[in-house]
Protein backbone atom coordinates (compact mmCIF):
# COMPACT_ATOMS: atom_id res chain seq x y z
CA UNK A 1 0.00 0.00 0.00
CA UNK A 2 0.73 3.65 -0.46
CA UNK A 3 -0.16 6.61 1.25
CA UNK A 4 0.21 10.01 -0.92
CA UNK A 5 0.31 13.00 0.43
CA UNK A 6 0.75 16.87 -0.54
CA UNK A 7 -1.82 19.35 -0.08
CA UNK A 8 -1.62 20.78 3.70
CA UNK A 9 -5.71 20.43 3.57
CA UNK A 10 -5.57 17.18 1.80
CA UNK A 11 -5.43 13.20 4.04
CA UNK A 12 -1.99 12.84 5.66
CA UNK A 13 -1.41 16.75 4.94
CA UNK A 14 0.54 17.28 7.99
CA UNK A 15 3.40 14.94 6.43
CA UNK A 16 3.79 18.41 3.96
CA UNK A 17 6.66 20.72 4.91
CA UNK A 18 3.61 23.52 4.57
CA UNK A 19 1.84 22.26 7.33
CA UNK A 20 1.98 24.51 10.22
CA UNK A 21 3.80 23.04 12.90
CA UNK A 22 7.03 24.74 13.86
CA UNK A 23 10.24 23.85 15.06
CA UNK A 24 12.85 24.70 17.76
CA UNK A 25 16.00 24.77 15.92
CA UNK A 26 19.29 26.91 15.81
CA UNK A 27 17.79 28.87 18.69
CA UNK A 28 15.09 29.76 16.77
CA UNK A 29 11.26 29.12 16.62
CA UNK A 30 10.40 28.65 12.86
CA UNK A 31 6.90 28.42 11.93
CA UNK A 32 7.23 26.20 9.59
CA UNK A 33 9.75 23.08 8.43
CA UNK A 34 9.56 25.14 4.93
CA UNK A 35 10.52 28.44 6.49
CA UNK A 36 13.85 26.43 7.62
CA UNK A 37 14.46 25.08 5.13
CA UNK A 38 14.93 27.59 2.45
CA UNK A 39 16.57 29.77 4.81
CA UNK A 40 19.04 26.99 4.73
CA UNK A 41 19.89 27.76 1.48
CA UNK A 42 22.07 31.12 2.53
CA UNK A 43 23.66 30.38 5.41
CA UNK A 44 27.44 31.23 5.22
CA UNK A 45 26.61 33.56 1.99
CA UNK A 46 27.04 37.24 1.35
CA UNK A 47 23.68 37.85 1.69
CA UNK A 48 22.48 35.66 4.76
CA UNK A 49 21.77 38.46 7.01
CA UNK A 50 19.20 39.81 4.61
CA UNK A 51 17.93 36.93 3.72
CA UNK A 52 17.08 34.92 6.35
CA UNK A 53 15.45 37.14 8.89
CA UNK A 54 13.12 37.86 5.73
CA UNK A 55 12.03 34.58 5.04
CA UNK A 56 12.09 33.48 8.98
CA UNK A 57 8.97 36.33 9.46
CA UNK A 58 7.45 35.81 6.22
CA UNK A 59 3.70 34.54 7.31
CA UNK A 60 3.55 31.61 4.85
CA UNK A 61 5.38 28.79 3.66
CA UNK A 62 4.56 29.72 0.19
CA UNK A 63 6.61 32.88 0.52
CA UNK A 64 9.32 31.34 2.59
CA UNK A 65 9.73 28.59 -0.47
CA UNK A 66 9.21 31.79 -3.20
CA UNK A 67 11.97 33.58 -1.63
CA UNK A 68 14.16 30.19 -1.31
CA UNK A 69 14.07 29.38 -4.82
CA UNK A 70 13.99 32.90 -6.23
CA UNK A 71 17.11 31.90 -9.08
CA UNK A 72 18.76 35.53 -8.56
CA UNK A 73 19.86 34.81 -5.07
CA UNK A 74 22.95 32.26 -5.10
CA UNK A 75 22.55 29.15 -2.29
CA UNK A 76 25.30 28.22 -0.37
CA UNK A 77 27.68 26.25 -2.39
CA UNK A 78 27.64 23.34 -0.51
CA UNK A 79 23.87 22.90 -0.60
CA UNK A 80 23.59 19.77 -2.84
CA UNK A 81 25.47 17.81 -0.25
CA UNK A 82 23.51 19.27 2.63
CA UNK A 83 20.27 19.31 1.68
CA UNK A 84 19.39 16.35 2.42
CA UNK A 85 20.34 16.22 6.28
CA UNK A 86 19.26 19.79 6.38
CA UNK A 87 15.71 18.70 5.43
CA UNK A 88 16.09 14.98 7.74
CA UNK A 89 16.96 17.07 10.98
CA UNK A 90 13.87 19.85 10.42
CA UNK A 91 11.18 16.93 9.60
CA UNK A 92 12.65 15.18 12.78
CA UNK A 93 12.40 18.09 14.88
CA UNK A 94 8.68 18.01 13.73
CA UNK A 95 7.83 14.74 14.38
CA UNK A 96 9.50 14.96 17.89
CA UNK A 97 7.68 18.36 19.13
CA UNK A 98 4.27 17.38 17.73
CA UNK A 99 2.82 14.19 19.17
CA UNK A 100 -0.17 14.53 17.60
CA UNK A 101 0.85 14.48 13.99
CA UNK A 102 4.35 11.81 15.44
CA UNK A 103 0.87 9.26 16.20
CA UNK A 104 -0.25 9.94 12.71
CA UNK A 105 2.89 9.03 11.43
CA UNK A 106 3.56 5.76 13.37
CA UNK A 107 -0.14 4.96 12.63
CA UNK A 108 1.21 4.41 8.94
CA UNK A 109 2.95 1.05 10.16
CA UNK A 110 5.37 0.13 7.03
CA UNK A 111 2.99 1.80 4.19
CA UNK A 112 5.41 3.42 1.88
CA UNK A 113 4.74 7.36 1.94
CA UNK A 114 4.85 9.34 -0.99
CA UNK A 115 5.33 13.31 -1.73
CA UNK A 116 2.52 13.42 -4.71
CA UNK A 117 4.24 16.62 -6.00
CA UNK A 118 3.17 17.08 -9.42
CA UNK A 119 6.19 19.56 -10.22
CA UNK A 120 8.90 18.30 -7.62
CA UNK A 121 10.97 15.19 -9.09
CA UNK A 122 13.62 15.66 -6.07
CA UNK A 123 11.36 15.65 -2.72
CA UNK A 124 8.73 14.16 -4.53
CA UNK A 125 7.59 11.53 -7.30
CA UNK A 126 6.39 14.24 -9.97
CA UNK A 127 3.68 13.83 -12.66
CA UNK A 128 4.39 10.60 -13.85
CA UNK A 129 5.26 9.10 -10.45
CA UNK A 130 8.91 8.64 -11.71
CA UNK A 131 10.79 10.95 -8.80
CA UNK A 132 12.80 10.03 -6.40
CA UNK A 133 11.00 10.60 -3.46
CA UNK A 134 13.37 11.84 -1.04
CA UNK A 135 10.94 13.79 1.24
CA UNK A 136 8.75 10.43 1.76
CA UNK A 137 12.04 8.07 2.11
CA UNK A 138 12.91 10.65 5.13
CA UNK A 139 9.61 10.37 6.75
CA UNK A 140 9.92 6.41 6.30
CA UNK A 141 13.26 6.59 7.72
CA UNK A 142 12.13 8.99 10.64
CA UNK A 143 9.23 6.72 11.59
CA UNK A 144 11.78 3.89 11.82
CA UNK A 145 13.64 5.61 13.97
CA UNK A 146 11.11 7.10 16.64
CA UNK A 147 9.21 3.18 16.39
CA UNK A 148 12.59 1.64 17.51
CA UNK A 149 13.14 4.29 20.18
CA UNK A 150 9.63 2.94 21.53
CA UNK A 151 10.81 -0.29 20.99
CA UNK A 152 14.06 0.13 23.09
CA UNK A 153 12.09 1.73 26.14
CA UNK A 154 9.35 -0.88 26.30
CA UNK A 155 12.12 -3.47 26.58
CA UNK A 156 13.12 -5.84 29.57
N1 LIG B 1 4.31 20.53 -0.25
C1 LIG B 1 4.51 21.47 -1.22
C2 LIG B 1 5.77 21.53 -1.88
N2 LIG B 1 6.77 20.63 -1.64
C3 LIG B 1 7.96 21.04 -0.95
O1 LIG B 1 8.75 22.00 -1.63
C4 LIG B 1 10.07 21.96 -1.08
C5 LIG B 1 11.09 21.89 -2.17
O2 LIG B 1 11.65 23.12 -2.29
P1 LIG B 1 12.88 23.41 -3.28
O3 LIG B 1 14.00 22.49 -2.90
O4 LIG B 1 13.17 24.82 -3.03
O5 LIG B 1 12.33 23.15 -4.65
C6 LIG B 1 10.12 20.73 -0.21
O6 LIG B 1 9.88 21.08 1.13
C7 LIG B 1 8.98 19.92 -0.74
O7 LIG B 1 8.54 18.97 0.20
N3 LIG B 1 5.92 22.51 -2.82
C8 LIG B 1 4.92 23.40 -3.12
O8 LIG B 1 5.12 24.29 -3.95
N4 LIG B 1 3.73 23.31 -2.50
C9 LIG B 1 3.47 22.39 -1.56
O9 LIG B 1 2.35 22.38 -1.01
Amino acid sequence: MTIYFYKVNEPYGCFSNFSPHGVFLQDKHWQTVEHYYQAQKFVGTAEATTIIPVIYAVKTPEEAAALGRDCTRQVRPDWEQVKIPVMREAVLQKFLTHKDIQAILLSTGDTILVENSPTDYYWGCGVNKTGQNHLGKILMSIRQQIRSVYTAENCC
